[in-house]
């Protein structure tokens, strides 16, 4: 069994507890329930914001405590002050110690894109999600068949959401892209290793239609790594450990998004020259 193997068979659980407990109808109760949305999709591909999406997680399973004391708050802000386009906030606590809570001040906060982070393989779940104040799921093709990705993604787009798929291969990707995903993201991360190679965002950025937001995720820890990615077609980056493993995530969110802005700089000033 490896790692997403055991977060899927938690959920199950946790979904069937959690749907008892509170039931949809006290959901769809949230102010956020009838809000609109703010768009992720044209966030990230607005060509004069970095497309970074911070993420606030306090733990993994790959790297154990990341910052567990941090402030949801003073990060978040801090994080859209440093320029991020977007928010990703874990609501899981089992595995990464995030809650729902955090999401909804994260919205309290802050106007922006919101990703709810989370492991998604019930419609309870995007109730959920836009009951706390999320615009944007994550459906990843490993955790479920293609038929039913599709229609979660269905579900959630019923709902005014968007959605951001997310695969590891050439065959995830083709077997699970359908016409209800807004954003498509590939990750860098092995869940069967944990090996991080950004050589899998060069491998399948071409292969993704053009239709989505290309989004690489997962293991990214270079302003120049962003340049690179954007030079080859990623619209959106989803930088997570980078900042949180500082005892100052949004001043490293600051000084990198410094940074990647200097680097596009110089690298504009490149082209128009030739
Ligand atoms: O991060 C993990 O250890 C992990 C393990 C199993 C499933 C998912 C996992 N991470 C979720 C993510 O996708 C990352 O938090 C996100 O892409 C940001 O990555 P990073 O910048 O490397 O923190």
């Amino acid at each position: 069994m490896n790692i997403l193997d055991k977060i899927i068979a938690f959920k199950k659980t946790e979904v069937a507890e959690k749907s008892s407990l509170v039931p949809v109808k006290l959901l769809e109760k949230s102010i956020y329930f009838d809000s609109d949305i703010v768009s992720m999709k044209d966030y990230i591909s607005d060509p004069e914001k970095t497309g970074i999406i911070a993420e606030f997680k306090r733990k993994s399973p790959s790297k154990g405590d990341i910052n567990p004391s941090a402030s949801v708050e003073a990060t978040s802000i801090g994080y859209m002050q440093a320029g991020a386009s977007a928010l990703s906030i874990l609501t899981d606590q089992e595995f990464f110690g995030g809650k729902n809570d955090d999401l909804i001040s994260a919205r309290k906060f802050n106007f922006c894109p919101i990703l709810r982070k989370d492991f998604i393989i019930d419609e309870y779940q995007i109730i959920e999600a836009k009951s706390i104040g999320a615009d944007c799921i994550l459906l990843i093709a490993a955790a479920l068949e293609p038929a039913r990705l599709k229609e979660l993604a269905k579900f959630a787009k019923s709902l005014g959401m968007e959605v951001l798929m997310e695969v590891h291969d050439e065959e995830e990707l083709a077997s699970s892209v359908n016409e209800f995903l807004d954003l498509v993201g590939i990750n860098n991360r092995s869940l069967k290793t944990f090996d991080v190679s950004l050589q899998t965002s060069y491998d399948l950025v071409g292969k993704i239609p053009n239709e989505f937001v290309k989004i690489s995720e997962s293991g990214i820890s270079r302003p120049d790594t962003l340049v690179s990615l954007k030079q080859t077609g990623f619209e959106g980056f989803l930088i997570g450990e980078n900042f949180m493993k500082s005892s100052r995530p949004h001043q490293a969110a600051y000084n990198f998004m410094n940074e990647y802005r200097d680097l596009l700089m110089a690298a504009d000033g490149l082209t128009q020259e030739k």
